[in-house]
């Protein structure tokens, strides 16, 4: 593996009932950038994230994440599944608890801390995520934007150094959404967070992606950075930029 290098899939195929929905995936994704994999719906976006977290299981060489082929990680290696974020769009909170003890709770499941380290840890996140005042709130009784908020502190309370978000901005308006994207280009810069996003929000991609891989067909059609993406004549992948922006590319 690459130095640098914190993914790499190398021929990732997959079917679901006979029918081949990824063909031959193969990309890799580079320490500390923000790479999004855009492409039509059903295209099989979820599908690779899903395959790159270890939740079907692969083949050896073909996935390897952080240096770890994952056919041969075992599934309740925490030490290894310890460093990956998730962050979904239906990330939900559990409403029977108050948004402390949610982001606490991938510490008191996985962790023997004192309580007090706990307490320091989720107040460390949460102000990180600018909800510092939201401790004690039930998530009944947050905006759609603090929710999301409150379950990326939870998805980094790990520290994790490489975080997967599904669509993390879904149904945000456009100045919740700008909030988070800074608040990912942030955990990038203090943390130096890796991050592999799926999106369809062409402002968000605008703002924080490094790096784009097109998914159409079953394999990545398009592979290169955001400027790239911008000026290819790929016309699927013109038309997703042209049509997000209004016209404007
Ligand atoms: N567990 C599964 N069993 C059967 N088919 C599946 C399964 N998961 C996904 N599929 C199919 O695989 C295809 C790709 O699905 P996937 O969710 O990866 O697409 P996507 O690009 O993330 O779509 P969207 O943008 O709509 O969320 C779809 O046709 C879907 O129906």
């Amino acid at each position: 593996m690459e130095e640098g290098r914190i993914i790499e899939v190398n021929n990732l195929r997959v079917s679901f009932d006979e029918r081949e929905v990824l063909k031959g995936v193969s990309f890799s994704v580079n320490q500390g950038e923000i790479t999004v994999i855009l492409g039509g719906s059903g295209s099989g976006k979820s599908t690779i994230l899903k395959h790159l977290l270890g939740l079907f299981p692969v083949k050896s060489d073909i996935v390897s994440v952080f240096g770890s082929d994952l056919a041969e990680v075992d599934e309740d290696d925490l030490r290894f599944y310890k460093k990956l974020g998730v962050f979904y769009q239906n990330g939900a909170l559990l409403n029977s608890l108050s948004v402390g003890e949610n982001v606490a709770l991938p510490l008191e499941q996985h962790t023997n801390l004192p309580a007090e380290i706990i307490e320091d840890m989720v107040r460390t996140k949460l102000n990180l995520v600018n909800l510092e005042d939201a401790f004690y709130l039930y998530p009944s009784q947050l905006s759609g934007g603090m929710l999301k908020r409150a379950a990326l502190a939870r998805a980094i309370i790990m520290d994790p150094p490489l975080l997967f978000c599904d669509e993390p901005g879904a149904g945000l308006d456009p100045v919740s959404l700008a909030g988070l994207d800074d608040l990912i280009l942030k955990l990038r810069q203090q943390l130096g967070m890796t991050v592999l996003m799926v999106t369809h929000e062409v402002s968000s991609i605008l703002r924080i992606a490094d790096k784009i891989l097109f998914v159409d067909n079953g394999i990545i059609a398009f592979d290169g950075s955001l400027e790239e993406a911008r000026k290819s004549e790929m016309k699927a992948l013109k038309d997703f930029f042209t049509v997000g922006t209004g016209g404007k590319r």
